[in-house]
């Protein structure tokens, strides 16, 4: 893949780099290490002023740094807005809350005095997708630097111009040189970085296939490796559920960034008694939308990242068809220049078919009727991935019920999926492991040292 700026809007070249050299690598990865010396000892309340001012300058460049992300990824301009006012409040958030993580936490031992620590390690290794290309950094950066840790950047190579104004961004924030470093090389140089001793932490945030060979070489290496892969959240509507709500909330949680993030909502499980009503709203919603340009306010329907991403969610649409999947609304390419498809609902979907084996990364709902909750909850389970999931009822301890017997890391009760700086983010099974966001997100990379202080006999 070259490491270029593809317009998704028309699908034209903007403009295309050169990946670093060897050469060049290796003294980005040597300054990392030389400055990580000095930041580890510099003190908190200075590590935390960085951050602050990363969100301020990132709240004053909003409207050029949110530019760049509809440039590079196709995000409606509004839905980019919102990523770096994300953003800004996840560097506000460890700046505020870094000293508490960070407290020593005295253990009960039975003589003497025992803490535990959170100290830094090193190099932290962030390997970053296209879909929030300023907030899936901020989240491995933020509570790495201010934990005294330093940052590289491997970004996907769609958004080389998001990844070097990040860059920019801390050096203007006034962060030493090697505190956060954009490596623009190919993915396929990754598995060397692994080896490097100097790096001490490797984050991912992408694919299945990209977390397994990274975790690999991670495990090679022995060094601890945090993953954020794939996503089918069910979205579980109950018979007693607001059904106003549940349709709201099921738009923005399918269709936000065009369908393109781990934790939409794919899989609409609606209970038998209000399929119909539910069905029929969801659908009136998202008929006659305005297509076009996501630099124009009006548009509601933008291109997807790619003409590769908006082909392949075609296809997975139409293999699902001819195994025997119904499209109630959309499910074609739009019929113009760029990456664009309807936003679209499939119905029928069967155990075998591709909708309901596989991911689809972009805006199309899997639309399924259950009779029971129990028949809900083992819908929701049956994927390999586990990352969040939502349900509804008016009933919250109901709701509280189901929720506990969904297997993810997350699973938000009236309410789709979305993150905030202060709760935990993160998957089990297929969608990866280990935590991003709150405390749990500032422990991922500290070493969590052992302090013992014996008493001494007179
Ligand atoms: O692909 C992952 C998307 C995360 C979206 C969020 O931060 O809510």
């Amino acid at each position: 893949m070259p490491i270029q700026t593809v317009n998704p809007y028309t699908n034209k070249v903007v403009k295309t780099f050169e990946e670093l050299t060897d050469d060049q690598l290796e003294r980005k990865i040597a300054k990392a290490h030389k400055t990580y010396q000095s930041w580890r000892n510099t003190p908190l309340e200075a590590r935390a002023r960085l951050l602050q001012k990363v969100a301020e300058l990132m709240r004053e460049k909003k409207a050029e740094l949110s530019r760049l992300i509809t440039l590079e990824m196709g995000k409606l301009i509004a839905q980019s807005e919102a990523e770096i006012e994300m953003c800004a409040s996840v560097y506000d958030y460890y700046a505020k809350n870094a000293a508490e993580f960070l407290k020593d936490r005295p253990m009960k031992v039975d003589s003497g005095k025992a803490f535990v620590r959170l100290t830094s390690t090193g190099i932290v290794l962030a390997v970053e997708p296209w879909n929030y290309p300023f907030n899936q950094v901020a989240r491995l950066a933020a509570p790495n630097i201010v934990g005294g840790n330093v940052v590289v950047l491997k970004h996907a190579s769609n958004v080389p111009q998001c990844a070097a104004m990040i860059e920019k961004l801390f050096k203007q924030a006034g962060a030493p040189d090697g505190v956060f470093t954009n490596l623009r090389i190919a993915a396929k140089r990754v598995a060397k970085l692994a080896e490097d001793q100097r790096i001490t932490g490797m984050s991912l945030t992408g694919s299945e296939a990209a977390g397994a060979s990274f975790a690999e070489a991670a495990g090679r290496n022995i060094k601890k490796s945090v993953l954020e892969l794939g996503g089918s959240d069910a979205f579980i509507v109950l018979d007693d559920a607001d059904i106003d709500l549940a349709v709201e909330k099921a738009i923005a949680g399918r269709f936000n960034n065009m369908g393109q993030a781990c934790t939409s909502s794919k899989r609409l499980i609606v209970m038998e008694a209000v399929a119909n009503t539910f069905l029929q709203k969801f659908k009136s919603k998202i008929e006659n939308l305005k297509v076009g340009d996501p630099m124009d306010r009006a548009a509601q329907i933008g291109p997807l990242s790619s003409e590769e991403a908006a082909k392949k969610v075609v296809q997975q649409v139409t293999e699902s068809v001819k195994q025997g999947a119904k499209i109630l609304v959309g499910g074609k390419r739009i019929d113009r220049q760029g990456a664009f498809m309807e936003f679209t609902i499939l119905t029928g979907i069967k155990p075998g078919m591709v909708a309901y084996d596989e991911e689809i990364f972009g805006p199309v709902a899997s639309f399924y009727r259950v009779k029971t909750e129990q028949q809900a909850i083992e819908l929701a389970n049956a994927t390999r991935f586990g990352l969040g999931g939502s349900v509804f009822s008016k009933d919250v301890e109901r709701a509280v019920r189901v929720a506990n017997q969904i297997d993810t890391g997350m699973v938000f009760i009236n309410k789709n999926v979305a993150s905030q700086p202060d709760l935990p983010f993160g998957g089990t099974k297929y969608s990866g492991y280990g935590r991003e966001l709150s405390a749990l997100g500032m422990e991922e990379f500290m070493n969590r040292k052992l302090i013992y202080v014996p008493q001494i006999e007179p």
